[in-house]
């Protein structure tokens, strides 16, 4: 028992010492003192009282940690906005703004740290994700950054191609042939497992093969672990309890065993002359990458830190942003159309697949449309926090002290109505023509400034492949008893169709994704 309670924070804390110190008339002296002192600061000394918000925030940080392990922090954050303006504080030492510029400002520069909160979303080392060290993330974006060029993209667009749309359309046409002309598929997963092979491809040297299995076990074991990220984020000391978990410890040595074997495999296609060279392949890439501060190749832990991140960086946040995208076509019939003739007008040619660069250069309509569900439905929108510094920052007319975590919700920003006219409605032409093209800059969704998306790029090529190709050569339509339809209005946004209750688990997605994201698919005819 002793052992189980000497861990690295309570090492003094022996069950000795704690049957000594609680029959002692001066420990409960100090504990009131203590409890008093902190009661007293938390109600009437701490500089962010004046912040507008919830009078529980000035107390404690419960409800929102609660909600937001939950999968409730977008709902939480917009009552809170909706009720205090831009700026609310959300705990004794934490704040949300939802105002455009202030949350530019905070992710300008690296004087604003990325929360400590992320340091447990690990393995064993830190990440180009979870890192606050200036140097280390300047360091690591240096070293992939010739995966994510277009110049690199470029180089594996096949690859892409071949994981994502073809992958797709194989699955799509031997479901329509399995209901002798059309089927009724999950596209949520459809799209998770897309996605997952495009990155096993680039990141773990070859696909999972997730479409053709419907999953694979890596993915699963991900997925349940951006789960607990959320947990953890929030109750960071939760993480040193769940490593106790047998499942947990087992999904650990999945992970673990088969990115040392991808490894091991790569070294000997290497040896061997196998591997073809002059691909932007991110694992290679991070193989060959030199560390500047020790002048080393990363180590095997360091490989599998940033390995698991990008899987998880690089999977649902595209996947569950088509799958924002078709539900909300499904749901707005006319702007639909309009996306489809753009289509079906710019490539009549249907032998060959509709590549990245022309679907850029070709559907602007269809741009606009992928641009709007982001901003209308984020993938991202709460969940990125950054710290203030020790001279303290200026945000919305307050002056905020150091050590302060501000939690920045883009949803606020997105649905800010001096930016965007009628932001409830989804509305593609707010990003057509040069207007347009400076709103796009107002797009929240892959952060801004020093620390945007490095992986961008390469969702806008798994993107724009996947929906031009499956619009132009399949008929797609929601179901019989569809509960969201078109028809269906939501008096909360402006009569507008009713969008699908989501969850937030630092990524957006829908609560019931086996009931609700499901599509019709024929094959297209012409006439
Ligand atoms: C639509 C798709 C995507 C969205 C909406 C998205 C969104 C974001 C956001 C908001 C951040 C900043 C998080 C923060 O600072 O706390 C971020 C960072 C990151 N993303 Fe993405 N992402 C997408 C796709 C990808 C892809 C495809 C990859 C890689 C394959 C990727 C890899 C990363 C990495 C490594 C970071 C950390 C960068 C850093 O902290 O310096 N993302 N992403």
């Amino acid at each position: 028992m002793d052992s189980l309670i000497q861990n690295k924070y309570f090492g003094f804390l022996t069950q000795s010492n704690l049957q000594k110190l609680s029959k002692s008339k001066i420990f409960y002296g100090i504990f009131a003192v203590y409890f008093v002192s902190k009661l007293f600061y938390r109600l009437f000394l701490n500089p962010l009282n004046k912040i507008p918000g919830p009078w529980w925030a000035r107390l404690t940080s419960l409800p929102f940690r609660i909600s937001y392990a939950m999968g409730n922090g977008i709902k939480v954050s917009k009552k809170l906005h909706e009720k205090y303006g831009p700026i609310s504080r959300i705990a004794p030492d934490e704040i949300s703004v939802a105002d455009a510029s202030g949350i530019r400002k905070m992710l300008s520069s690296f004087r604003y740290k990325k929360s400590r909160k992320f340091e447990h979303v690990k393995v064993y080392h830190q990440s180009i994700f979870s890192t606050s060290d200036e140097t280390f993330n300047k360091m690591r974006r240096r070293q992939i950054a010739p995966a994510y060029s277009h110049a690199g993209l470029d180089t594996v667009e096949d690859v892409i191609m071949e994981n994502g749309i073809i992958s797709l359309k194989k699955y799509l046409d031997s479901e329509i042939e399995k209901g002798n002309g059309v089927s009724t598929i999950n596209y949520i997963n459809a799209f998770q497992n897309l996605t997952s092979d495009v990155i096993g491809s680039l990141t773990f040297g070859k696909s999972f093969n997730a479409m053709g299995n419907n999953g694979h076990p890596i993915v699963t074991a991900v997925n349940r672990g951006r789960r607990l990220s959320t947990v953890t984020l929030v109750f960071p000391f939760i993480s040193d309890i769940l490593s106790l978990f047998p499942a947990i410890i087992n999904a650990k040595k999945l992970i673990i065993g088969y990115s040392l074997n991808v490894m091991d495999e790569r070294k000997l296609a290497i040896q061997e002359g196998s591997y073809k060279t002059g691909k932007a392949d991110i694992l290679q890439i991070y193989m060959d990458a030199v560390n500047t501060t020790s002048g080393k190749k990363l180590s095997k832990e360091e490989l599998i830190d940033e390995m698991i991140i990008t899987l998880i960086g690089g999977t649902d946040t595209t996947s569950l942003t088509m799958t924002w995208l078709i539900h909300i076509y499904m749901l707005y019939p006319q702007i639909y159309k309009k996306v489809c003739d753009e289509v079906l007008e710019q490539f009549p040619d249907r032998s060959k697949p509709i590549r990245h660069h022309e679907a850029k250069q070709k559907l602007p309509y269809l741009v606009a449309s992928v641009y709007e569900c982001m901003r209308l439905r984020g993938v991202s929108a709460s969940g990125t926090f950054r710290e203030t510094p020790a001279e303290g920052v200026e945000l919305c007319g307050y002056n905020i002290p150091k050590g302060v975590d501000v939690s920045l919700y883009f949803e606020g920003a997105h649905h800010d109505s001096k930016i965007w006219e009628n932001p409830q409605s989804f509305n593609p032409d707010r990003f057509m023509g040069p207007e347009g093209e400076k709103m796009k800059k107002e797009v929240l969704v892959f952060a801004t400034g020093i620390r945007i998306c490095p992986g961008r790029n390469l969702a806008w090529y798994e993107i724009l492949t996947v929906i031009p190709n499956l619009i132009r050569d399949y008929d797609i339509s929601l179901p019989e008893g569809s509960i969201y339809t078109p028809k269906n209005l939501d008096p909360t946004r402006n009569n507008e169709p009713v969008i699908i209750d989501d969850i937030d688990l630092i990524i957006r997605k829908p609560r019931y994704e086996k009931r609700d994201c499901n599509i019709v698919v024929k094959h297209r005819t012409f006439d």
